[in-house]
């Protein structure tokens, strides 16, 4: 509960009225339209407001239409979309206009703006307007709205839809007027009624000249239809393709309760993404940062930590690592996880100075333009992350971060109908990187930056437990999006990944050695040398040392994991190691199996020390058995060497875990046969020699410190 609340605080904005259905009216001569392609730089016309009192609509404006946006700055009374039919303040506005349109034959294209995406331009829409031989022509729908007792009263058609849909509709002005003639009905009266009634009255549909675009040849409503609507690529272009019909749809609309697919069909139509160019709207609109630091936006970064996860040390080394002036950087610390108290704590105390310390997110009196939220889980590799994302200039926008080898990422491409994940046609392709862009969509969670005024407008806590099934995350983007935000998750560049939480056990000193099977990457990256790969790919493998192994400054993870469980043991007791007749020579030590290390010790070997096996012992494949593995302690006064003996192994590899000359001096393995001493084992490199008859050896005295190595008898 604690958790629901601090989430609902961190994001929540009050909810405002809506105002739904702005409208725009186009009104188009022949001579008026010029011969280019359409092209505006957002055909998802959306308006988006952040103050009550009046909608700014935000729409497209092509310059070869004469277009007017009616309604522009006036508070929408029409009702919503979500509620009771409404909409006649779109007829009254229409009413007005039309008083000013002085042609009689003028063609006039009206059309709801916000949910609404052209997908080809006004050439193809007026040849298909005078191949409907008649005077207005409206677009149709599948469902009769909003009173089904009219049903029996519509014409039958042929083929096609039935209904008519106020959304959009052409016709010339003298029919358009005779049309609203008789309106003085109130703005939340329904347009789509008025229209329906003079359509079903044969009369007025006669006198007007009203048809239906019934097969979507130039209107397409989504509501109804979504599965008869596919995007479909052409030369450099997208269209939406009606398949039932087979036509080619000129306006789309996203209209009841359609808006996502509106969204997610304007990624792409008409040019926004296509496979000849990719993305064309990426680089538009940008909000460059300058080299100043005192331009920088001020943000609010929220680190939430919700549960145990793996590498939170990590997190924070890379959050210094963040390319952003600190003193334009504030950090909101969120930690519900007990276990992390002490790496919190441990950052602050090193690095609070640096940054600003808030205790709200980014709320009115915090001095921010942005709050970037970011999951503990979240593994922040691209320096730049914040920078790029701020320069994208948006109200909301994510990195997308995915989980090494799956499909999972911190976006969905669309929801399914009780508001849950549902793959989008589109999600692998952009997961995998086969289309690049940025892509608006219905959910992000985890990490993403988002404008103060979202979170200051708006949503009221209390609204997210109005809907205690939905988690946090659900209610947040829901939220978002009622405030007509976009949210855009870009694949841009690469800015990290995601970590797995599942199954992370808390019970060890340093539980991120135990994530080699679940955090493979990151375990590598926190504990393989940085030269491992480069080693392996240059062929270059030293005689006798090799570098295969743990990073020198992680060891000390191991040894300090043995250190805590303690129970060394060996020496004077007879340790089953040495098979075959050889003397017995136990060693003060912990096998892997005691600190449950055994399957994460072997998966290690079989990574990283196996393919060097291959190089050392050619022919020789190994699959890194072993029944013993184990780590080595040597102290002058407890067992300070070991005796010449055989292992009970085909190879043995023998980790230096610390410092010889800092950590110990002396130590060393010597082979009796070629009289060679390995003496000075950097700490991290891994002496590997074959275990019997010819290298029979022993341990070297250790005659100051303390020297651990990690011992394992490959193959026995
Ligand atoms: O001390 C050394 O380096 C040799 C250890 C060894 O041979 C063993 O543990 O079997
Ligand atoms: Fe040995």
């Amino acid at each position: 509960m604690r958790l629901a609340k601090e989430l609902a605080t961190r994001v929540t904005p009050a909810p405002t009225a809506l105002c739904v259905g702005p409208l725009l009216l186009v009104r188009m001569t022949l001579l008026q339209i010029r011969k280019r392609n359409v092209r505006c730089p957002n055909y998802a016309l959306r308006w988006r407001h952040l103050d009550d009192s009046k909608c700014l609509f935000v729409y497209c404006f092509c310059l070869f239409f004469l277009l007017q946006v009616l309604g522009r700055g006036e508070k929408w009374n029409g009702g919503s979309y979500l509620s009771a039919p409404g909409g006649g303040q779109k007829v009254r506005l229409l009413k007005s206009a039309l008083d000013d349109v002085k042609e009689e034959d003028k063609i006039i294209l009206f059309i709801d703006s916000y949910d609404v995406v052209f997908s080809s331009g006004p050439k193809e829409l007026l040849k298909k307007f005078q191949q409907a031989r008649h005077k207005v022509v409206f677009s149709s729908e599948t469902l009769i709205w909003p009173d089904r007792h009219l049903e029996d009263k519509h014409p039958h058609v042929r083929e096609g839809k039935r209904f008519l849909g106020a959304g959009g509709y052409i016709g010339y002005a003298s029919n358009l007027r005779e049309m609203v003639s008789d309106w003085s009905g109130k703005d939340d009266d329904s347009d789509q009624l008025y229209y329906t009634k003079l359509y079903i009255d044969p009369e007025k549909r006669k006198s007007i000249n009203i048809t239906l675009d019934s097969k979507c040849r130039m209107f397409q409503n989504l509501h109804g239809a979504l599965d008869e609507v596919v995007l479909k690529f052409e030369d450099g272009r997208v269209r939406a393709r009606n398949v039932m019909y087979d036509t080619l749809p000129v306006i789309v609309h996203g209209n009841g309760p359609t808006k996502l697919q509106i969204n997610y069909l304007g990624n792409y139509i008409p040019k926004v993404w296509t496979f000849e160019t990719g993305c064309t709207v990426c680089n538009e609109d940008l909000r460059p940062l300058s080299g100043l630091k005192s331009e920088y936006p001020p943000v609010v970064m929220g680190i939430f930590i919700q549960q145990p996860t793996p590498f939170v040390t990590v997190f924070f080394e890379r959050l210094l690592q963040l390319r952003y002036p600190k003193s334009r950087l504030s950090l909101f610390i969120y930690n519900q996880e007990p276990h992390h108290d002490q790496h919190v704590r441990s950052f602050l105390e090193d690095h609070d100075a640096e940054y600003q310390a808030v205790n709200d997110m980014c709320r009115a009196d915090v001095d921010c333009e942005y709050f970037f939220s970011v999951d503990v889980e979240v593994v922040l590799k691209n320096e730049d992350t914040l920078k790029i994302l701020i320069e994208h200039n948006k109200m909301f926008i994510a990195p997308m971060m995915n989980k090494p080898g799956r499909l999972w990422t911190n976006f969905w491409g669309a929801l399914s109908a009780d508001g849950y994940y549902a793959r989008s046609e589109d999600y692998v392709d952009i997961v995998q990187g086969r289309r690049v862009g940025i892509w608006n969509v219905p959910y992000v969670s985890l990490v993403y930056l988002v404008r103060a005024d979202v979170l200051r407008s708006e949503l009221k806590a209390a609204d997210l437990f109005q809907s205690p099934t939905l988690d946090p995350d659900m209610a947040f983007c829901s939220k978002v999006r009622d405030q007509g935000v976009f949210m855009y998750v870009t694949n841009m560049y690469n800015f990290g990944r995601v970590l797995n939480t599942e199954n992370y056990q808390t019970k060890h000193l340093h539980n991120d050695l135990w994530q080699i099977f679940e955090n493979p990457v990151d375990w590598e990256e926190r504990y393989i040398h940085e030269n491992y790969s480069k080693i392996m790919k240059d062929d270059v493998v030293i005689i006798v040392q090799i570098m295969s192994s743990l990073r020198p400054f992680q060891l000390r993870h191991l040894i300090e994991e043995m250190e805590n469980y303690g129970q060394w043991s060996g020496g004077g007791n007879v340790d089953t190691r040495i098979q075959g007749g050889y003397e017995n020579v136990p060693t003060i030590d912990i096998h892997m199996n005691q600190i449950n290390f055994q399957k994460e010790w072997h998966k290690f070997l079989l990574e990283y020390v196996a393919p060097v096996t291959e190089k050392m012992f050619p022919g020789y494949y190994t699959r890194a058995q072993f029944d013993l593995a184990f780590v080595v302690r040597y102290k002058p006064d407890e067992q300070p060497l070991l005796r010449p003996h055989h292992d009970a192994s085909t190879f043995t590899i023998n980790v230096a875990l610390n410092q010889v000359g800092v950590d110990f001096q002396g130590g060393g393995s010597r082979f009796l046969r070629y009289n060679c001493s390995v003496q000075a084992t950097k700490q991290g490199w891994a002496l590997m020699h074959p275990g019997r008859l010819t290298h029979y050896h022993e341990g070297l005295r250790t005659t100051a410190g303390t020297r651990y190595i990690a011992v394992s008898f490959v193959d026995p």
